[in-house]
């Protein structure tokens, strides 16, 4: 009898309730692995790089929000870890109390960051006196209101109940519609393989020169490959050292983003390969252009080989 592989364990940023849990449980049906919550974003990453958990799952960006200060630096920093999968989810914010408590009792408000930057206007008209709190998650502001520790959360619905908690305003979001991004990662290991539809992510330090920047840009564009999203965060080495966080299209298994890469492991101080992974946005990457195929690359290789073999 073959040996049976062990369940993957799955861990999310927790506690239950959680919009990273959901995302999870939607991507991840719970006869594929265990799904254990961890308490922040750090804790994740580190169950995986300790090798107690196989995965997690982390929220990586926000449609109104940007991108998630705690992923994006934990995946530049501490040992390699990738981007396996990505996952999607719209997400609608609830104002969450102790059962009784009414708008006027209201003195403090707690929420992940995220969520709290996403509500702050309509949360500035229903409570002008109650200082937001920042919390590890929205699940960890319902779990703080349950606890007495502070009086309402905004958190997501299910989180509302999961804690005993009474709604007292439905979508107290801004902008209707948000969707977050989260994202599945691992150890190093064999990639997930090319599906025709994927994205590549990396975090690029550029040497400090002029045009180094455009340098790395050209690295993309010459090679017909699309950038899906670009950003800068500090390196915290000192100030004015930046790395370059992005997505392309692309699978590093394809041609030209594998040459991409090289060329960018030439001209950059630093390159981190972080993934890449089927594209789970539902838009399609851009079609290649001709001269940028595989086939191209292919062609163009042999070539070269049968002239420096004194072939042509
Ligand atoms: O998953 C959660 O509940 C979080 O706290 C992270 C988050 C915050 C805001 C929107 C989506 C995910």
């Amino acid at each position: 009898m073959p040996p049976s592989t062990p369940p993957t364990r799955f861990v999310y940023l927790g506690p239950e309730g959680t919009f990273t849990e959901t995302a999870l449980s939607r991507a991840i049906t719970s006869t594929e692995g265990s799904h254990d919550p961890r308490p922040s974003v750090a804790a994740a990453l580190s169950a995986v790089r300790s090798g107690d958990a196989d995965a997690a799952l982390v929220p990586f960006e926000n449609s109104v929000e940007g991108s998630v200060p705690a992923t994006m630096d934990g995946l530049a920093d501490g040992e390699p870890l990738v981007i396996t999968r990505e996952v999607f989810l719209e997400v609608a914010f609830v104002l969450a109390v102790r059962p009784g408590t009414a708008l006027a009792d209201v003195r403090s408000l707690a929420s992940h960051p995220h969520a709290l930057a996403q509500t702050s206007r309509r949360l500035a008209e229903l409570l002008p006196g109650a200082p937001p709190v920042p919390a590890t998650s929205t699940a960890a502001a319902a779990a703080a209101v349950a606890a007495g520790e502070v009086d309402a959360a905004v958190c997501a619905p299910i989180a509302a109940s999961r804690y005993g908690l009474e709604i007292l305003a439905d979508d107290v979001a801004d902008h209707a519609g948000a969707v977050t991004r989260f994202v599945l990662v691992s150890r190093p290991g064999p990639l997930p393989p090319p599906t025709g539809n994927d994205k590549t992510s990396l975090v690029a330090v550029v040497g400090d020169r002029t045009g180094a920047l455009l340098e790395l840009l050209t690295e993309f564009s010459v090679r017909g490959i699309s950038l899906t999203r670009i950003e800068s965060r500090p390196t915290r080495q000192r100030l004015g050292v930046y790395s370059f966080s992005l997505d392309c299209e692309g699978h590093v298994a394809e041609a030209r983003v594998g040459e991409a890469l090289a060329a960018l492991h030439r001209l950059c101080d630093d390159v981190r390969f972080l993934g890449s992974y089927p594209r789970e946005d539902g838009r399609e990457n851009r079609t290649v252009p001709a001269e940028s195929a595989d086939a191209a690359f292919a062609d163009a290789e042999d070539w070269l080989a049968r002239l420096r073999s004194g072939e042509l």
